[in-house]
């Protein structure tokens, strides 16, 4: 079983990740782990804070020479942001009179959208400071660091992943579009949105420009595609077993994740059976699927085709055009409070949901095939694939992959 948690504020010194579980022989770079936490920060409409704040990465345990050694991965992530908040989120008491003004105010006008006003009533707190500290998305950038991880894992038997933005606001990819595939990551990580179709993603430059314009922000949809998985990941026993309800509880984790599809998820909801379904087929190799509409899951289980997952994320609720809300200090209606935030982080929340993705991903292949080196996973995968009598076996969807 692979085990995962995180720690560390927005504005404290760093981000601590420790992923536990992860066989001995999984290749883990440095470079790779920078790679996707810049991918992290790209997007059109982020906000300043993307710009200046650098993560500074260090892998303190589980790693030698480049490879995992079947022992907890430790990584921290230093914000350089640290020197301006020394006082604001030191551990030690500080004098009241360092925090009087500027970045120490207390934040007394809580968001409406954002986790300030129920987090002072859960935790009793006076302020929201203590709060959105941890409620916030910089949280996700350790997510990620440790889904590099993950990937590295699956890629090493075969499974690649792939996210995407499917929609911003109101623009949306054509429903028909052709999926990307592994080979398309570059080309998607060069787009300001990570969109796969240019025209779309031209339009989607447009809307967050309008919505920057006007002081508002904008959310969106973003999938996750898995190419190579194997039948029988996850399980139609039990609730918890079911990896579509493993990959949903992982996206919807995901801080402004508010809804959850798999495949075609409601739009399926609209067709007739007779439409809904992926049937089967003889063809060269085995039993083939005429379509994915399922999104690569029967009955909690991976299919073997292309899994597809999305989530669709809610604006940003920190919002120039500030919203209404009550400041706790007087009881006096206020505009809430804001310093400054992202028109938009879909792009941003797809690299995260990949992360998310892989890590559940990564949990399934242990729990099935089990192994304490890469090499035992492996070897145990092609033995069960290899027992899967020829009346039973499924052929690999063959691209041009689509729906
Ligand atoms: C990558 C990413 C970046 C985000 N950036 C911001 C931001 O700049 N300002 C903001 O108010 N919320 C931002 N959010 C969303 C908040 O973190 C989120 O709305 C908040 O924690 C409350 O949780 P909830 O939306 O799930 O209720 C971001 C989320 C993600 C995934
Ligand atoms: C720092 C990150 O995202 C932050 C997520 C976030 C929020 O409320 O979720 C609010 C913003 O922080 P601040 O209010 O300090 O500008 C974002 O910049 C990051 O993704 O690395």
């Amino acid at each position: 079983m692979l085990r995962w948690l995180t720690a560390g504020e927005s504005h404290g010194p760093e981000l601590i990740a420790i992923l536990e579980g992860l066989p001995a022989g999984v290749p883990v770079a440095l470079d790779g782990i920078r790679a996707d936490l810049a991918r992290r920060k790209l997007g059109y409409g982020r906000g300043a804070r993307m710009k200046f704040e650098q993560d500074e990465l260090t892998l303190s345990g589980g790693v030698r020479h480049g490879f995992s050694l079947g022992s907890p991965i430790a990584v921290r992530i230093g914000n350089t942001e640290w020197p301006k908040w020394v006082e604001v989120m030191s551990p030690e008491p500080v004098d009241p009179e360092q925090l009087s003004g500027g970045r120490g105010a207390p934040l007394t006008r809580p968001r409406p959208g954002h986790a300030d006003l129920v987090g002072m009533q859960k935790y009793g707190f006076d302020e929201a400071r203590p709060v959105l500290e941890r409620a916030s998305a910089r949280e996700t950038a350790a997510r990620v660091a440790l889904g590099a991880v993950a990937r590295s894992f699956l890629e090493q038997l075969g499974i690649t992943l792939v996210s995407h933005t499917l929609a911003i606001g109101p623009v949306r990819v054509p429903e028909d579009s052709p999926l990307p595939l592994p080979s398309d990551v570059a080309a998607l990580d060069a787009d300001p949105l990570r969109c796969f179709d240019p025209q779309t993603s031209e339009r989607m430059v447009a809307e967050v420009d309008a919505a920057h314009k006007d002081g508002d922000t904008l959310g969106g949809v973003v999938e996750v595609l898995a190419y190579g998985l194997p039948p029988g990941l996850g399980s139609h026993v039990h609730w918890d077993r079911r990896l579509d309800s493993q990959l949903a509880a992982a996206l919807m984790g995901i801080q402004a994740i508010k809804g959850v599809e798999v495949g075609d998820g409601f739009l399926t909801t609209t067709r007739r059976g007779s439409q809904a379904h992926d049937e089967l087929v003889q063809a060269d190799g085995g039993i083939a699927r005429t379509s994915d509409k399922a999104g690569g899951t029967e009955g909690g289980m991976s299919t073997g085709t292309v899994l597809r997952v999305r989530a669709g994320m809610k604006p940003i609720a920190t919002i120039p055009h500030a919203l209404r809300t009550i400041d706790v200090a007087t009881s006096e209606a206020a505009p809430a409070h804001h310093q400054r935030s992202d028109v938009c982080a879909v792009p941003a929340a797809g690299v995260v949901a990949e992360a998310m993705v892989a890590l559940v991903l990564a949990n399934s292949v242990l729990e099935k095939f089990g192994g304490d080196s890469v090499t035992e996973t492996a070897r145990n995968l092609t033995g069960y694939l290899d027992a899967i009598p020829a009346n039973l076996a499924t052929a690999r969807l063959v691209a041009p992959y689509s729906t």
